[in-house]
């Protein structure tokens, strides 16, 4: 079995930076929308994003963006992959070249087999809670909606934190976990103490 791979999502600051990647992380996460307290400039992300060595991915993550927009940070900020939390369509993920990922909001009732199925060329999917809003929202949701059998490896989010990423991973066996609330000091602010902790316990269940 591989180890779970981990990112960090939501940073804000050099520290942060430093903290994720000190601490193990595989990809760090920069939010490229405005209503989020986690929304970075383009020239604040191409900063942060200089900071990181080789092997640490940076991913974007957007909701409903329009293109030009997308266009203008990859132009700017060497991302690795795009992560996406609105209701964008195949083709609208599809047209930047990019291997994407796109998230899943959990509740009562969502088929993620068909989720999957639209969404045809997503090279994973990102499984979030249903919240007000797009994601972000530090809430878990029911595990065990997820069903056996999907076609495309699933980055487990929502709600995870150093409490109980142990228990996410062994219970889920996902492919990645991805974090941002649960390791803030205060919302945008991480806190490396918690980084630490949350890494430490995926190693754990990994074994
Ligand atoms: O982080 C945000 O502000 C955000 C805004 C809009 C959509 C998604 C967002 N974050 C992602 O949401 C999930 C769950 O986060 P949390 O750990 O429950 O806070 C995660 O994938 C974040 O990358």
């Amino acid at each position: 079995m591989s180890r779970t791979r981990i990112k960090i999502c939501g940073l804000t600051r050099p520290e942060d930076v430093r903290a994720a990647v000190n601490a193990g992380a595989d990809a760090v996460g920069f939010v490229f929308y405005p209503p989020s307290p986690r929304n970075l400039s383009v020239k604040r992300a191409a900063e942060l994003a200089a900071q990181l060595p080789p092997f640490v991915s940076a991913v974007g993550l957007f909701v409903n963006p329009v293109p030009t927009f997308i266009n203008e940070v990859l132009s700017a900020v060497p991302l690795q992959l795009l992560q996406f939390h609105g209701e964008e369509t195949n083709a609208e993920c599809d047209r930047y070249r990019m291997p994407w990922i796109k998230a899943a909001r959990m509740r009562p009732g969502v088929d993620l087999l068909e989720f999957a199925l639209s969404y045809p060329g997503a090279s994973g999917i990102l499984l979030d809670a249903f919240v007000d809003g797009y994601g972000g929202g530090g809430k878990t949701f029911d595990w065990s909606l997820i069903p056996a059998g999907l076609d495309r490896p699933i980055i487990l989010s929502g709600g995870l934190a150093p409490e109980n990423v142990q228990e996410a991973v062994r219970c889920v066996r996902p492919w990645a976990v991805d974090v941002s609330s649960g390791v803030e000091a205060a919302k945008g602010i991480k806190d490396a103490d918690k980084i630490a902790a949350f890494v430490a316990g995926v190693r754990d269940a990994d074994g």
